[in-house]
């Protein structure tokens, strides 16, 4: 710029009065500064000038969000992003130092600049990105802050850490200004210390110093490898993981520039030191934070598990990497200077400043204001339904508004398993939004809950969508009742229906339904030449099965319209009633989103829903004004005037019988197959079909007893590790509490939402032993020569939960695991595909990890017929014996 400098800064004596006062040309960009306009002091050197910037730029990025970044991109990246963004932040900070040297007034930003040297437009937007910044920043820190202290400290609230940071800010800021540079000197110094300490580490463990003397060079450069692939494979995914790397690269960069130029309005002789200051602190920018993260790339492989694990200490890649050179203690130290680069932060500080060293403004009034606001922003975005437990450990890491619901990510279930591991607490609370929820995790505490407390947790919560949306028109499922009177009648009714004797009124369905399997399967794969997939056969199993025990009509097809339809309804519905899909049942505001898409889908799927039911019902009343209907049980509802259930109760209990048979059947008994179709499950099938042999010696008793009673051991043995091993409903069904449970001491109030995490609890090692996390069906025999079942005294595994609201279809789901389980073994011997087979592992052989229920993913199943003329005899009796059942 060629202007002709203004005159020197007044201020540099200290003289308050005096405004700074250009020089005006016409040909200037001169100053519109009022002589009497309030101004700040002057009482910041160069020393901390300098220190300020730094503190304001080392912090969370550097120490914490560093590790997101390199386990997004791997080292290669993260280095190459590094070095481009500091020649990208060299540019613009060559730029604003200028302007700040030359303009150094109050309320130099890049705002005041853009407004001034460009055009009121861009000041404008620049004022309000920096506005939104610091509305996002200020919180994030104290939010991370609190964070680290919890690494120490877990288990007390969040909001105990920030007010007791946000009191030591406001006490720090309204300090004379010099103290306050004194304190940033101090703060920022140690910062950089452990930097170079960092460093220096990085170094040493680079040359093999560590305790184990590994020598690690690039090593982890080679692997887990130098560059890694973000959502794509190949090429393609290294460049989306390139820009994802340096998007995030950006957070430690984060208002760089302005924490140079934004002490320019209270620096000492500004046009000194404002370009001193900005010599001194690009280089070492460059060298810092490049150096750090060469540093963190030689100690920290990008696979390091809990560098995504959020924003807490453990995600730091220094904490990560000194763990994982062995290092013992230096990961709290590592912490403790962490916590030290947001304690000692101070853009809110800085800005503070700006405000409280004016001479007219009201600094006291508006950092009161400033204050308050803050409080009542966090405690709106920190409430929740229940207050904090006292005695019950919280995880850490939860952020406003969301909670923990980031954290426990698509499979809450898994997540809270590994805290339950990484915590040592099997029990513990979480914040899904504005829901304070208890979450059980072992096989021992999950019984206790259930069977211990089972008066308190008899009470089901309601959720805005699955309740308010979705069941506004038939009611809710007895699932997802509340306990009132309508439910204790309708579970009563669910209970009558489906009890150990009522199930011999079913023996002609069973029979029917568990034939069409094999009818089906033979013919589609035909007779085991063709690989098929098994899960559409037991679909319609499942759903003929209660459709046919509701309203007396079944599908023969299996693609059926309305069959397909009511499954495709029912999965859906599944989705939306999954914490982890739909947000807005614990996050309020998102209901008032325009175009609520869940809201919209919720009605499409009621509408959807309610137009078979009707259709179902009104089949029923035709049949019986023509008399053909079938004993079912809303027939005996509709024709019994007496009955005491609504219309709409009696909807209740149809819908929930036949969700509940068709959503849980598939997925277990699919599952079971594929386990069964391995390598290692052709000698549990043998030993099956031997067990079947010798209980029954000719095959065809084996069809016609095996709905009537479950007597064969071995196949009791599978169904019952089928349930067990894939939990598909994995953290059950929410419970709700209606009184006080003392847990160990906390006292968990009424009103609070239980979650049993039965997956969790049946992989339980110390429980299910070792091989918990193994199928294994033969834990639940004693001996094996002949097949015996062990006692188990109580509960056997957790799939069906326990106590007052546990599943009121339990024995039928066995019966129908054992009834299809006896004819498909002793047809065939199953053996998975080559091409397409099974994922057998508990958590991913689930498709949807979202949704409430488990839907396997797919495979193929190749079928050898162990008899094909006994089969074909067998399927021919089948057929006679079944033709007039459920004919319309
Ligand atoms: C493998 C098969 C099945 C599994 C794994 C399963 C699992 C479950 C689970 C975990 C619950 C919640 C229990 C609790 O809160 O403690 C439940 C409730 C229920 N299930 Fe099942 N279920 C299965 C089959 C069935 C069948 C076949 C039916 C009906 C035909 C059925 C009807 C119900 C009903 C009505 C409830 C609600 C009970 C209440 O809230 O009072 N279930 N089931």
């Amino acid at each position: 710029m060629n202007h002709t400098p203004p005159p020197s800064d007044k201020h540099d004596n200290g003289d308050e009065k005096e405004g700074y006062q250009p020089r005006q040309t016409s040909d200037s960009f001169a100053v519109e500064e009022p002589l009497h306009r309030p101004s700040t002091k002057r009482g910041l050197t160069a020393r901390h000038a300098l220190f300020i910037a730094w503190g304001g730029t080392v912090g969370t990025g550097l120490f914490i969000t560093t590790g997101k970044t390199l386990a997004t991109g791997g080292p290669a990246f993260l280095v190459g992003s590094y070095v481009f963004v500091s020649v990208l932040v060299y540019f613009i900070l060559t730029g604003v130092v200028e302007m700040a040297t030359f303009l150094p007034v109050r309320g130099g930003s890049m705002s005041r600049y853009s407004d001034r040297f460009v055009s009121n437009s861009l000041g404008f937007a620049m004022g309000w990105l920096h506005v939104y910044a610091f509305a996002i920043l200020v919180p994030f820190e104290l939010t991370a802050c609190a964070m680290l202290v919890d690494f120490w400290q877990p288990g007390i609230n969040s909001a105990v850490w920030i007010s007791i940071l946000l009191v030591l800010q406001v006490i720090l800021n309204v300090l004379p200004v010099r103290y306050y540079g004194e304190a940033e000197f101090v703060f920022t110094g140690v910062k950089l210390a452990t930097i170079v300490g960092l460093m220096l580490l990085s170094f040493v463990l680079f040359w093999g110093g560590g305790p184990d003397r590994h020598r690690l060079g690039f090593h982890y450069w080679k692997d887990p490898g130098a560059a890694n692939t973000l959502i794509l494979e190949g090429d393609a995914g290294r460049l989306v993981a390139a820009v994802a790397t340096v998007i995030s690269c950006i957070l430690p960069f984060t208002f760089t520039p302005e924490m140079v130029i934004g002490t320019a309005a209270e620096i000492k002789d500004p046009r000194k030191n404002v370009p001193r200051v900005a010599k001194h602190f690009t280089w070492r920018l460059v060298v810092l934070f490049v150096g750090s993260v060469i540093g963190i790339s030689v100690i920290c492989p990008s696979n390091a598990s809990n560098l995504t694990s959020g924003s807490d200490a453990v995600a730091s890649p220094w904490v990560a990497g000194i763990r994982q050179a062995g290092i013992g203690g230096l990961d709290s130290v590592i912490n403790a200077m962490d916590a030290k680069a947001y304690g000692g932060n101070d853009w809110l500080g800085h800005h503070w400043h700006q405000i409280k060293d004016q001479e007219h403004a009201g600094p006291l009034l508006t950092t009161v204001v400033v204050v308050l606001l803050t409080y009542v922003l966090y405690t709106v975005m920190y409430a929740t339904d229940i207050p904090h437990i006292q005695g019950m450990p919280e995880i850490p890491g939860a952020i406003p508004i969301f909670g923990h619901l980031l954290k426990l990510g698509d499979d809450h279930a898994t997540v809270c398993e590994k805290w339950w591991r990484q915590y040592n607490h099997s029990v513990f609370q979480v914040k899904l939004g504005n829901t304070r929820a208890v979450v059980v995790n072992s096989f021992d505490d999950c019984k206790k809950m259930l069977l211990g407390n089972q008066n308190a947790v008899i009470d089901r919560p309601k959720l805005y969508t699955f309740h308010g949306v979705i069941s506004s028109t038939q009611g809710f499922t007895i699932g997802s009742s509340p306990w009132d009177e309508s439910c204790k009648k309708k579970r009563k009714a669910a209970g009558t229906a489906m009890s150990r004797p009522a199930l011999r009124n079913y023996y002609p369905m069973l029979d029917l339904e568990s034939y069409c399997i094999l009818r089906d399967m033979k013919t589609d794969s035909v007779n085991g030449q063709v690989e098929i997939d098994v899960r559409p056969y037991i679909q319609r199993y499942a759903l003929n099965t209660t459709l046919t025990l509701c309203y007396g009509i079944r599908m023969d097809a299996v693609y059926d319209d309305l069959l397909r339809e009511i499954l495709h309804v029912g999965s859906a519905i599944s989705l939306l009633r999954s914490a982890s899909e739909n947000l807005q049942d614990y996050i309020p505001a998102l209901r008032y989103l325009p175009n609520n898409e869940k809201n919209a889908r919720s009605k499409e799927l009621r509408e959807r829903r309610d137009a078979y039911l009707d259709h179902l019902l009104n089949k029923v009343r035709e049949m019986i004004k023509n008399g053909t209907d079938k004993p079912c049980i809303s027939a005996a509802i509709l024709k019994d005037e007496e009955t005491k259930l609504s219309g709409v109760e009696v909807s209740s209990i149809c819908l929930s019988l036949v969700s509940g048979g068709f959503e849980t059947i598939p997925g277990t008994l699919t599952s079971c197959i594929g386990s069964l179709s391995t390598e290692e499950g052709q000698a549990w099938q043998d030993r099956a079909y031997e067990d079947i042999k010798r209980h029954y010696p000719d095959i065809r008793d084996a069809w016609t007893d095996c709905f009537k009673a479950e007597t064969i051991p071995y196949i009791n043995a599978i169904v019952k590790e089928a349930g067990r091993y894939y939990t598909v409903s994995s953290m059950s069904l929410p419970r709700r509490t209606v009184s006080e449970i003392n847990w160990n001491g906390a006292i968990i109030p009424p009103k609070t939402m239980i979650l049993i995490n039965a997956q969790a609890g049946n992989h339980d090692v110390d429980h299910f032993g070792s091989d918990a996390g193994t199928f294994g069906p033969e834990r639940w025999l004693k001996t094996l020569d002949p097949p015996t079942e062990a006692d188990i005294n109580g509960l056997g595994h957790l799939s069906f939960g326990t106590g007052s609201r546990a599943c009121s279809g339990q024995f039928m789901a066995s019966r129908l695991l054992y009834s299809a389980l006896v004819r498909i073994l002793s047809s065939y011997k199953i053996v998975a595909s080559k091409e397409s087979p099974p994922n057998t592992d508990y958590v991913e052989y689930n498709q949807f990890k979202t949704a409430l229920v488990a839907i396997p993913k797919e495979f193929k199943v190749k079928l050898i017929p162990r008899d094909t003329a006994t089969t074909a005899e067998i399927l021919d009796l089948a057929e006679h014996r079944t033709r007039e059942h459920y004919k319309e």
